[in-house]
């Protein structure tokens, strides 16, 4: 029987480039320092990292639900590291047709681009896009329409029934989330020229990509005042949902109403469907988990509902 730990940690692209009053840094540098010193001692022989995509990997020309992948490049966007994960790519293909096995269908990608929504979480929890093994699954979480919050679940035990007979400390990372809204572009109604970016964006020009970044850091300056029009942040809901995930409430996630949330805690809240999967593959084969809520701040400079949640 593997032993198996998770960590659910919200992300931002905006750290290091629109940061909130040292005090706040400092705080959560300590947080994810001490996650981090956490994982080292554990040491995973493999992880696991259920992460969204931003249309950076991933484009309307052919948007999977769910994406696992036996080889991944990061984009190297905003302040992330640029270059190739170690995907172990045996045991991604034999955990995707474990999956298939179990009647859910996931895309496999031989070649994906990965962002910063899966890599700055690796990057604060190893130092490294390479340290250990590690295996990527995208979750669509950004590019609607999304299915329901019950498939999520699905996948969740699927990989943690996988997961489990490998016999191996294995460490799943969640990645994403809580409430927040960034100014990314909806397909619905966009005008061509933001619409071909949507479908088929990949590879933007240098210029293209610091443009799209300076959006973002423009909006994290207003974000939560009168001059932004972007949903703010729900500390109500974020607090709400991280209790349901610390006390093993999972079914209450499986009817989330997904245009509900996108009006009450922001588009992007559904990156929280990497802390769902997260905490179903856990939920699999550990009933009742351990688990935490190591931090909790709404952090408007970050666009970030900024939350840390640990279990074993
Ligand atoms: O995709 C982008 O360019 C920006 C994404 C973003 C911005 C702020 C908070 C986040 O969690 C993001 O993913
Ligand atoms: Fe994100």
């Amino acid at each position: 029987m593997s032993n198996i730990k998770i960590k659910c940690l919200s992300h931002t692209p905006l750290r290091g480039l629109n940061d909130p009053g040292s005090h706040v840094v400092a705080e959560v540098d300590s947080v994810i320092a001490k996650a981090r010193a956490e994982v080292e001692h554990f040491d995973p022989e493999l992880i696991v990292i259920f992460a969204p995509d931003h249309y950076n990997g991933l484009f309307y020309d052919l948007m999977p639900p769910f994406v696992i992948a036996t080889a991944a490049d990061s984009v190297g966007d905003y302040k992330t590291l640029l270059g190739a994960l170690s995907v172990p790519k045996e045991l991604a293909l034999e955990m995707a047709r474990f999956i298939l096995d179990k009647d859910l269908d996931i895309a496999i990608s031989h070649r994906l681009q990965v962002d910063h929504g899966c890599t700055q979480t690796l990057e604060e929890m190893t130092g490294s896009l390479t340290k250990y093994p590690v295996i990527p699954i995208i979750i669509n979480s950004v590019a609607p329409p999304f299915g329901p919050y019950r498939r999520i679940r699905k996948l969740g035990e699927a990989v943690g029934q996988f997961l489990a007979q490998l016999n191996k400390r294995v460490l799943i990372l969640g990645t994403g989330g809580l409430s927040h809204e960034p100014p990314v572009p909806l397909l619905s109604g966009a005008p061509d020229d933001i619409a071909n970016f949507l479908i088929a964006g990949r590879n933007p020009t240098p210029e293209a990509r610091a443009a799209r970044q300076a959006r973002t850091i423009a909006a994290g300056k207003i974000y939560g005042t009168s001059e932004s029009n972007l949903t703010p942040l729900n500390t109500d809901w974020d607090q709400y949902f991280m209790d349901l995930l610390v006390q093993g409430q999972l079914d209450e996630i499986d009817d989330f109403k997904i245009e509900e949330i996108s009006k009450t805690a922001g588009r992007s809240t559904h990156e929280i469907r990497t802390w769902v999967a997260t905490f179903s593959a856990l939920a699999a084969v550990k009933k009742p988990y351990s688990a935490r809520q190591d931090y909790y701040r709404p952090i408007n400079e970050w666009i970030a509902g900024y939350g840390v949640l640990s279990a074993e």
